[in-house]
């Protein structure tokens, strides 16, 4: 009898312990130096400020800026006549290198300075100085030129370019020549990828210390071309005084927990997806699918059990568990939970959202798992709050967002908008779309920019679901498991191509992106 309690203990050591010891870590802590933190103008001006204060002479940063552009240009185009258009401020200022340079490179070059030399600053005045050259008319430069510069307004942009500086960008636009924006193409915001009136059209945005929230999000993004970043001897040193709290999404923010020599499946995680009923159940499988290959241990579906009878001619290597839920919480092996993909919108299924709550396991919520709190969202907030939203990710779309969290139509953009989200509910809140955004409770926001618009596609939500709960599973935390599944997903979609792909295609893509994101 002895012998039998301490085999059991320590069976229970080997599938509990390993894996509670493992459950939901973040590596989070250590990014506030990362190159993909994003700033905004506002923090941008801070850390050349701070640089500045700390010895750097503007001239050099402005000098350096100029370089990091004029670089660019000369390994991406073929020597050729160029044009530079530059602004009242410091944007024009690197203009003024960029002109200086290219000449002393021996290409033809002219420049237009749209604004007043005694308004200047100190820095950009002496680079004007030593361009030194005539100005052009507009008109020539505009016809004369192969490539142009756009260096009108960068972080300095603070309200809608209407007039002169609006028509100049719409014929700049015209001309369909190849434009080189300087930081930001001008009439994009910085810090939200909105249109200020009217935006160049650039094929590549050259970006100076870290790039912006508006390289990212929409409609900004589609401005920026290719985006490049250069360092221009801004110090890394102040930006823990800046503290910057949005990032980039990509494989340098998240381990994916590697497998280990000693493991099994449990040690990975056992996901239990809910079944939509007998006529809705592909979404549940779909998610299903994606966990499984996402790594999760096991994978089970639960639901009704007319429902499962349907999925038992589908599934392979996924289980069925007929048994309620309150009886499968009870089993501490199941760790992740996906809620909502073909759900349909019941009490029923909000009971099981609140019971997945109470029980802390880390869960997906999406879709009807989500409608099904429209009527009182602050129900699920208080719950959330209550037991702890750590390892809880919430996955609306706008429609479903806007429904659960109002319309924010005050809210200044999509960082904004999930960040107030995420602190009210207390979860994750990752913001679908063509641009998707993340945001924790503590206010870190990411952004997603890899996914393809062939990504909307019946079904691709469910995937997504699927491979964020799947990464709960094998223990990654929730903000961590929400950009990782985010970025996945994204990277799926761009390895399969351009046309013709369906959800279930992810699903495939799924062992060759996790091969290439692993560390
Ligand atoms: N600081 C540094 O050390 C470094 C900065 N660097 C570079 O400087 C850039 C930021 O420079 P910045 O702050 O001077 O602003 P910038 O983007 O040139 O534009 C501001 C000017 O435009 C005007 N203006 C604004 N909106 C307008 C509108 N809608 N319509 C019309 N006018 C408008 C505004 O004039 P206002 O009329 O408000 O007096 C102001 O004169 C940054 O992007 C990077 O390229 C690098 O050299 C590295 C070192
Ligand atoms: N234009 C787009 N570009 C990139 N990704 C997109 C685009 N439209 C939708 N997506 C992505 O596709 C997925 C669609 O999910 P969802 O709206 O839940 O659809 P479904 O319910 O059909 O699965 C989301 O991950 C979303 O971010
Ligand atoms: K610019």
């Amino acid at each position: 009898m002895k012998v039998r309690r301490e085999v059991l203990s320590r069976l229970h050591r080997l599938f509990y312990d390993g894996n509670r010891h493992r459950e939901y870590a973040s590596i989070w802590a250590m990014k506030t130096e990362s190159l993909n933190l994003l700033l905004s103008p506002d923090e941008m001006a801070e850390a050349d400020r701070l640089t500045i204060q700390k010895g750097v002479p503007e001239f050099e940063l402005m000098q350096n800026a100029g370089q990091v552009v004029a670089d660019y240009v000369r390994v991406n185009f073929s020597p050729c006549t160029v044009g530079v258009v530059c602004g009242p401020g410091n944007n024009g200022g690197d203009g003024f290198v960029v002109a200086r340079l290219l000449r002393d490179a021996g290409w033809f070059v002219k420049l237009t300075f749209m604004g007043a030399r005694d308004r200047l600053g100190e820095a950009a005045r002496q680079h004007l100085d030593l361009w030194g050259a005539e100005d052009s008319p507009i008109n020539d430069l505009l016809d004369e030129c192969d490539l142009l510069i756009d260096g009108l307004f960068g972080a300095g942009l603070d309200r809608d370019v209407v007039g002169t500086f609006a028509e100049l960008i719409k014929r700049m636009n015209r001309t369909r020549k190849p434009i080189v924006a300087i930081d930001m193409p001008s009439g994009i915001d910085g810090a939200t990828g909105a249109v200020r009136g009217a935006a160049i059209r650039a094929v590549a945005s050259v970006s100076f210390f870290r790039l912006k929230p508006g390289h990212f999000l929409l409609p900004g993004k589609s401005y920026c071309g290719d985006v490049h970043l250069g360092q221009i001897g801004i110090l890394d040193a102040v930006l823990p005084r800046i503290g910057g709290k949005v990032w980039h999404n990509g494989p340098d923010l998240w381990q994916i927990p590697p497998y280990e020599a000693q493991g099994h499946k449990y040690s990975r995680g056992h996901c239990l997806v809910l079944s939509g009923d007998a006529l809705s159940g592909g979404a549940a499988r779909l998610s299903a699918m994606a966990a499984l290959r996402s790594g999760a241990g096991l994978v089970s579906l639960f639901g009704d059990k007319a429902a499962l009878e349907v999925q038992a001619h589908h599934v392979t290597e996924i289980m069925l568990k007929p048994a309620p839920l309150e009886k499968l919480l009870q089993d501490e092996r199941f760790n992740s939970l996906v809620l909502g993909p073909g759900a349909g919108v019941t009490n029923a299924l909000r009971d099981k959202v609140l019971s997945t709550i109470a029980a802390q396991r880390g869960c997906v919520l999406d879709a009807d798992a989500l409608m099904a709190f429209e009527s009182d969202p602050k129900s699920l907030f208080d719950h959330i709050h209550r037991y702890g939203g750590d390892n809880i990710v919430l996955t609306p779309h706008g429609g479903e967002f806007a429904r659960l969290f109002g319309k924010m139509d005050e809210a200044e953009s999509k960082i904004e908008m999930v960040r107030i989200a995420a602190e009210a509910s207390g979860a994750q809140v990752l913001l679908k779309g063509a641009d998707t955004v993340i945001g924790a409770p503590d206010g870190r926001v990411v952004i997603n920019s890899n996914a393809p618009a062939i990504l909307a596609t019946a079904g691709s939500g469910d995937v997504l679901a699927g491979i964020i709960g799947g990464m709960l599973a094998r223990g990654m935390s929730g903000i961590d498991a929400a950009c990782g599944g985010a970025f996945i997903h994204g990277a799926c979609a761009q390895g399969f191509g351009k046309e013709g792909m369906i959800a279930s295609d992810l699903v495939a893509k799924l062992p060759e992106v996790l091969m290439a994101v692993d560390k």
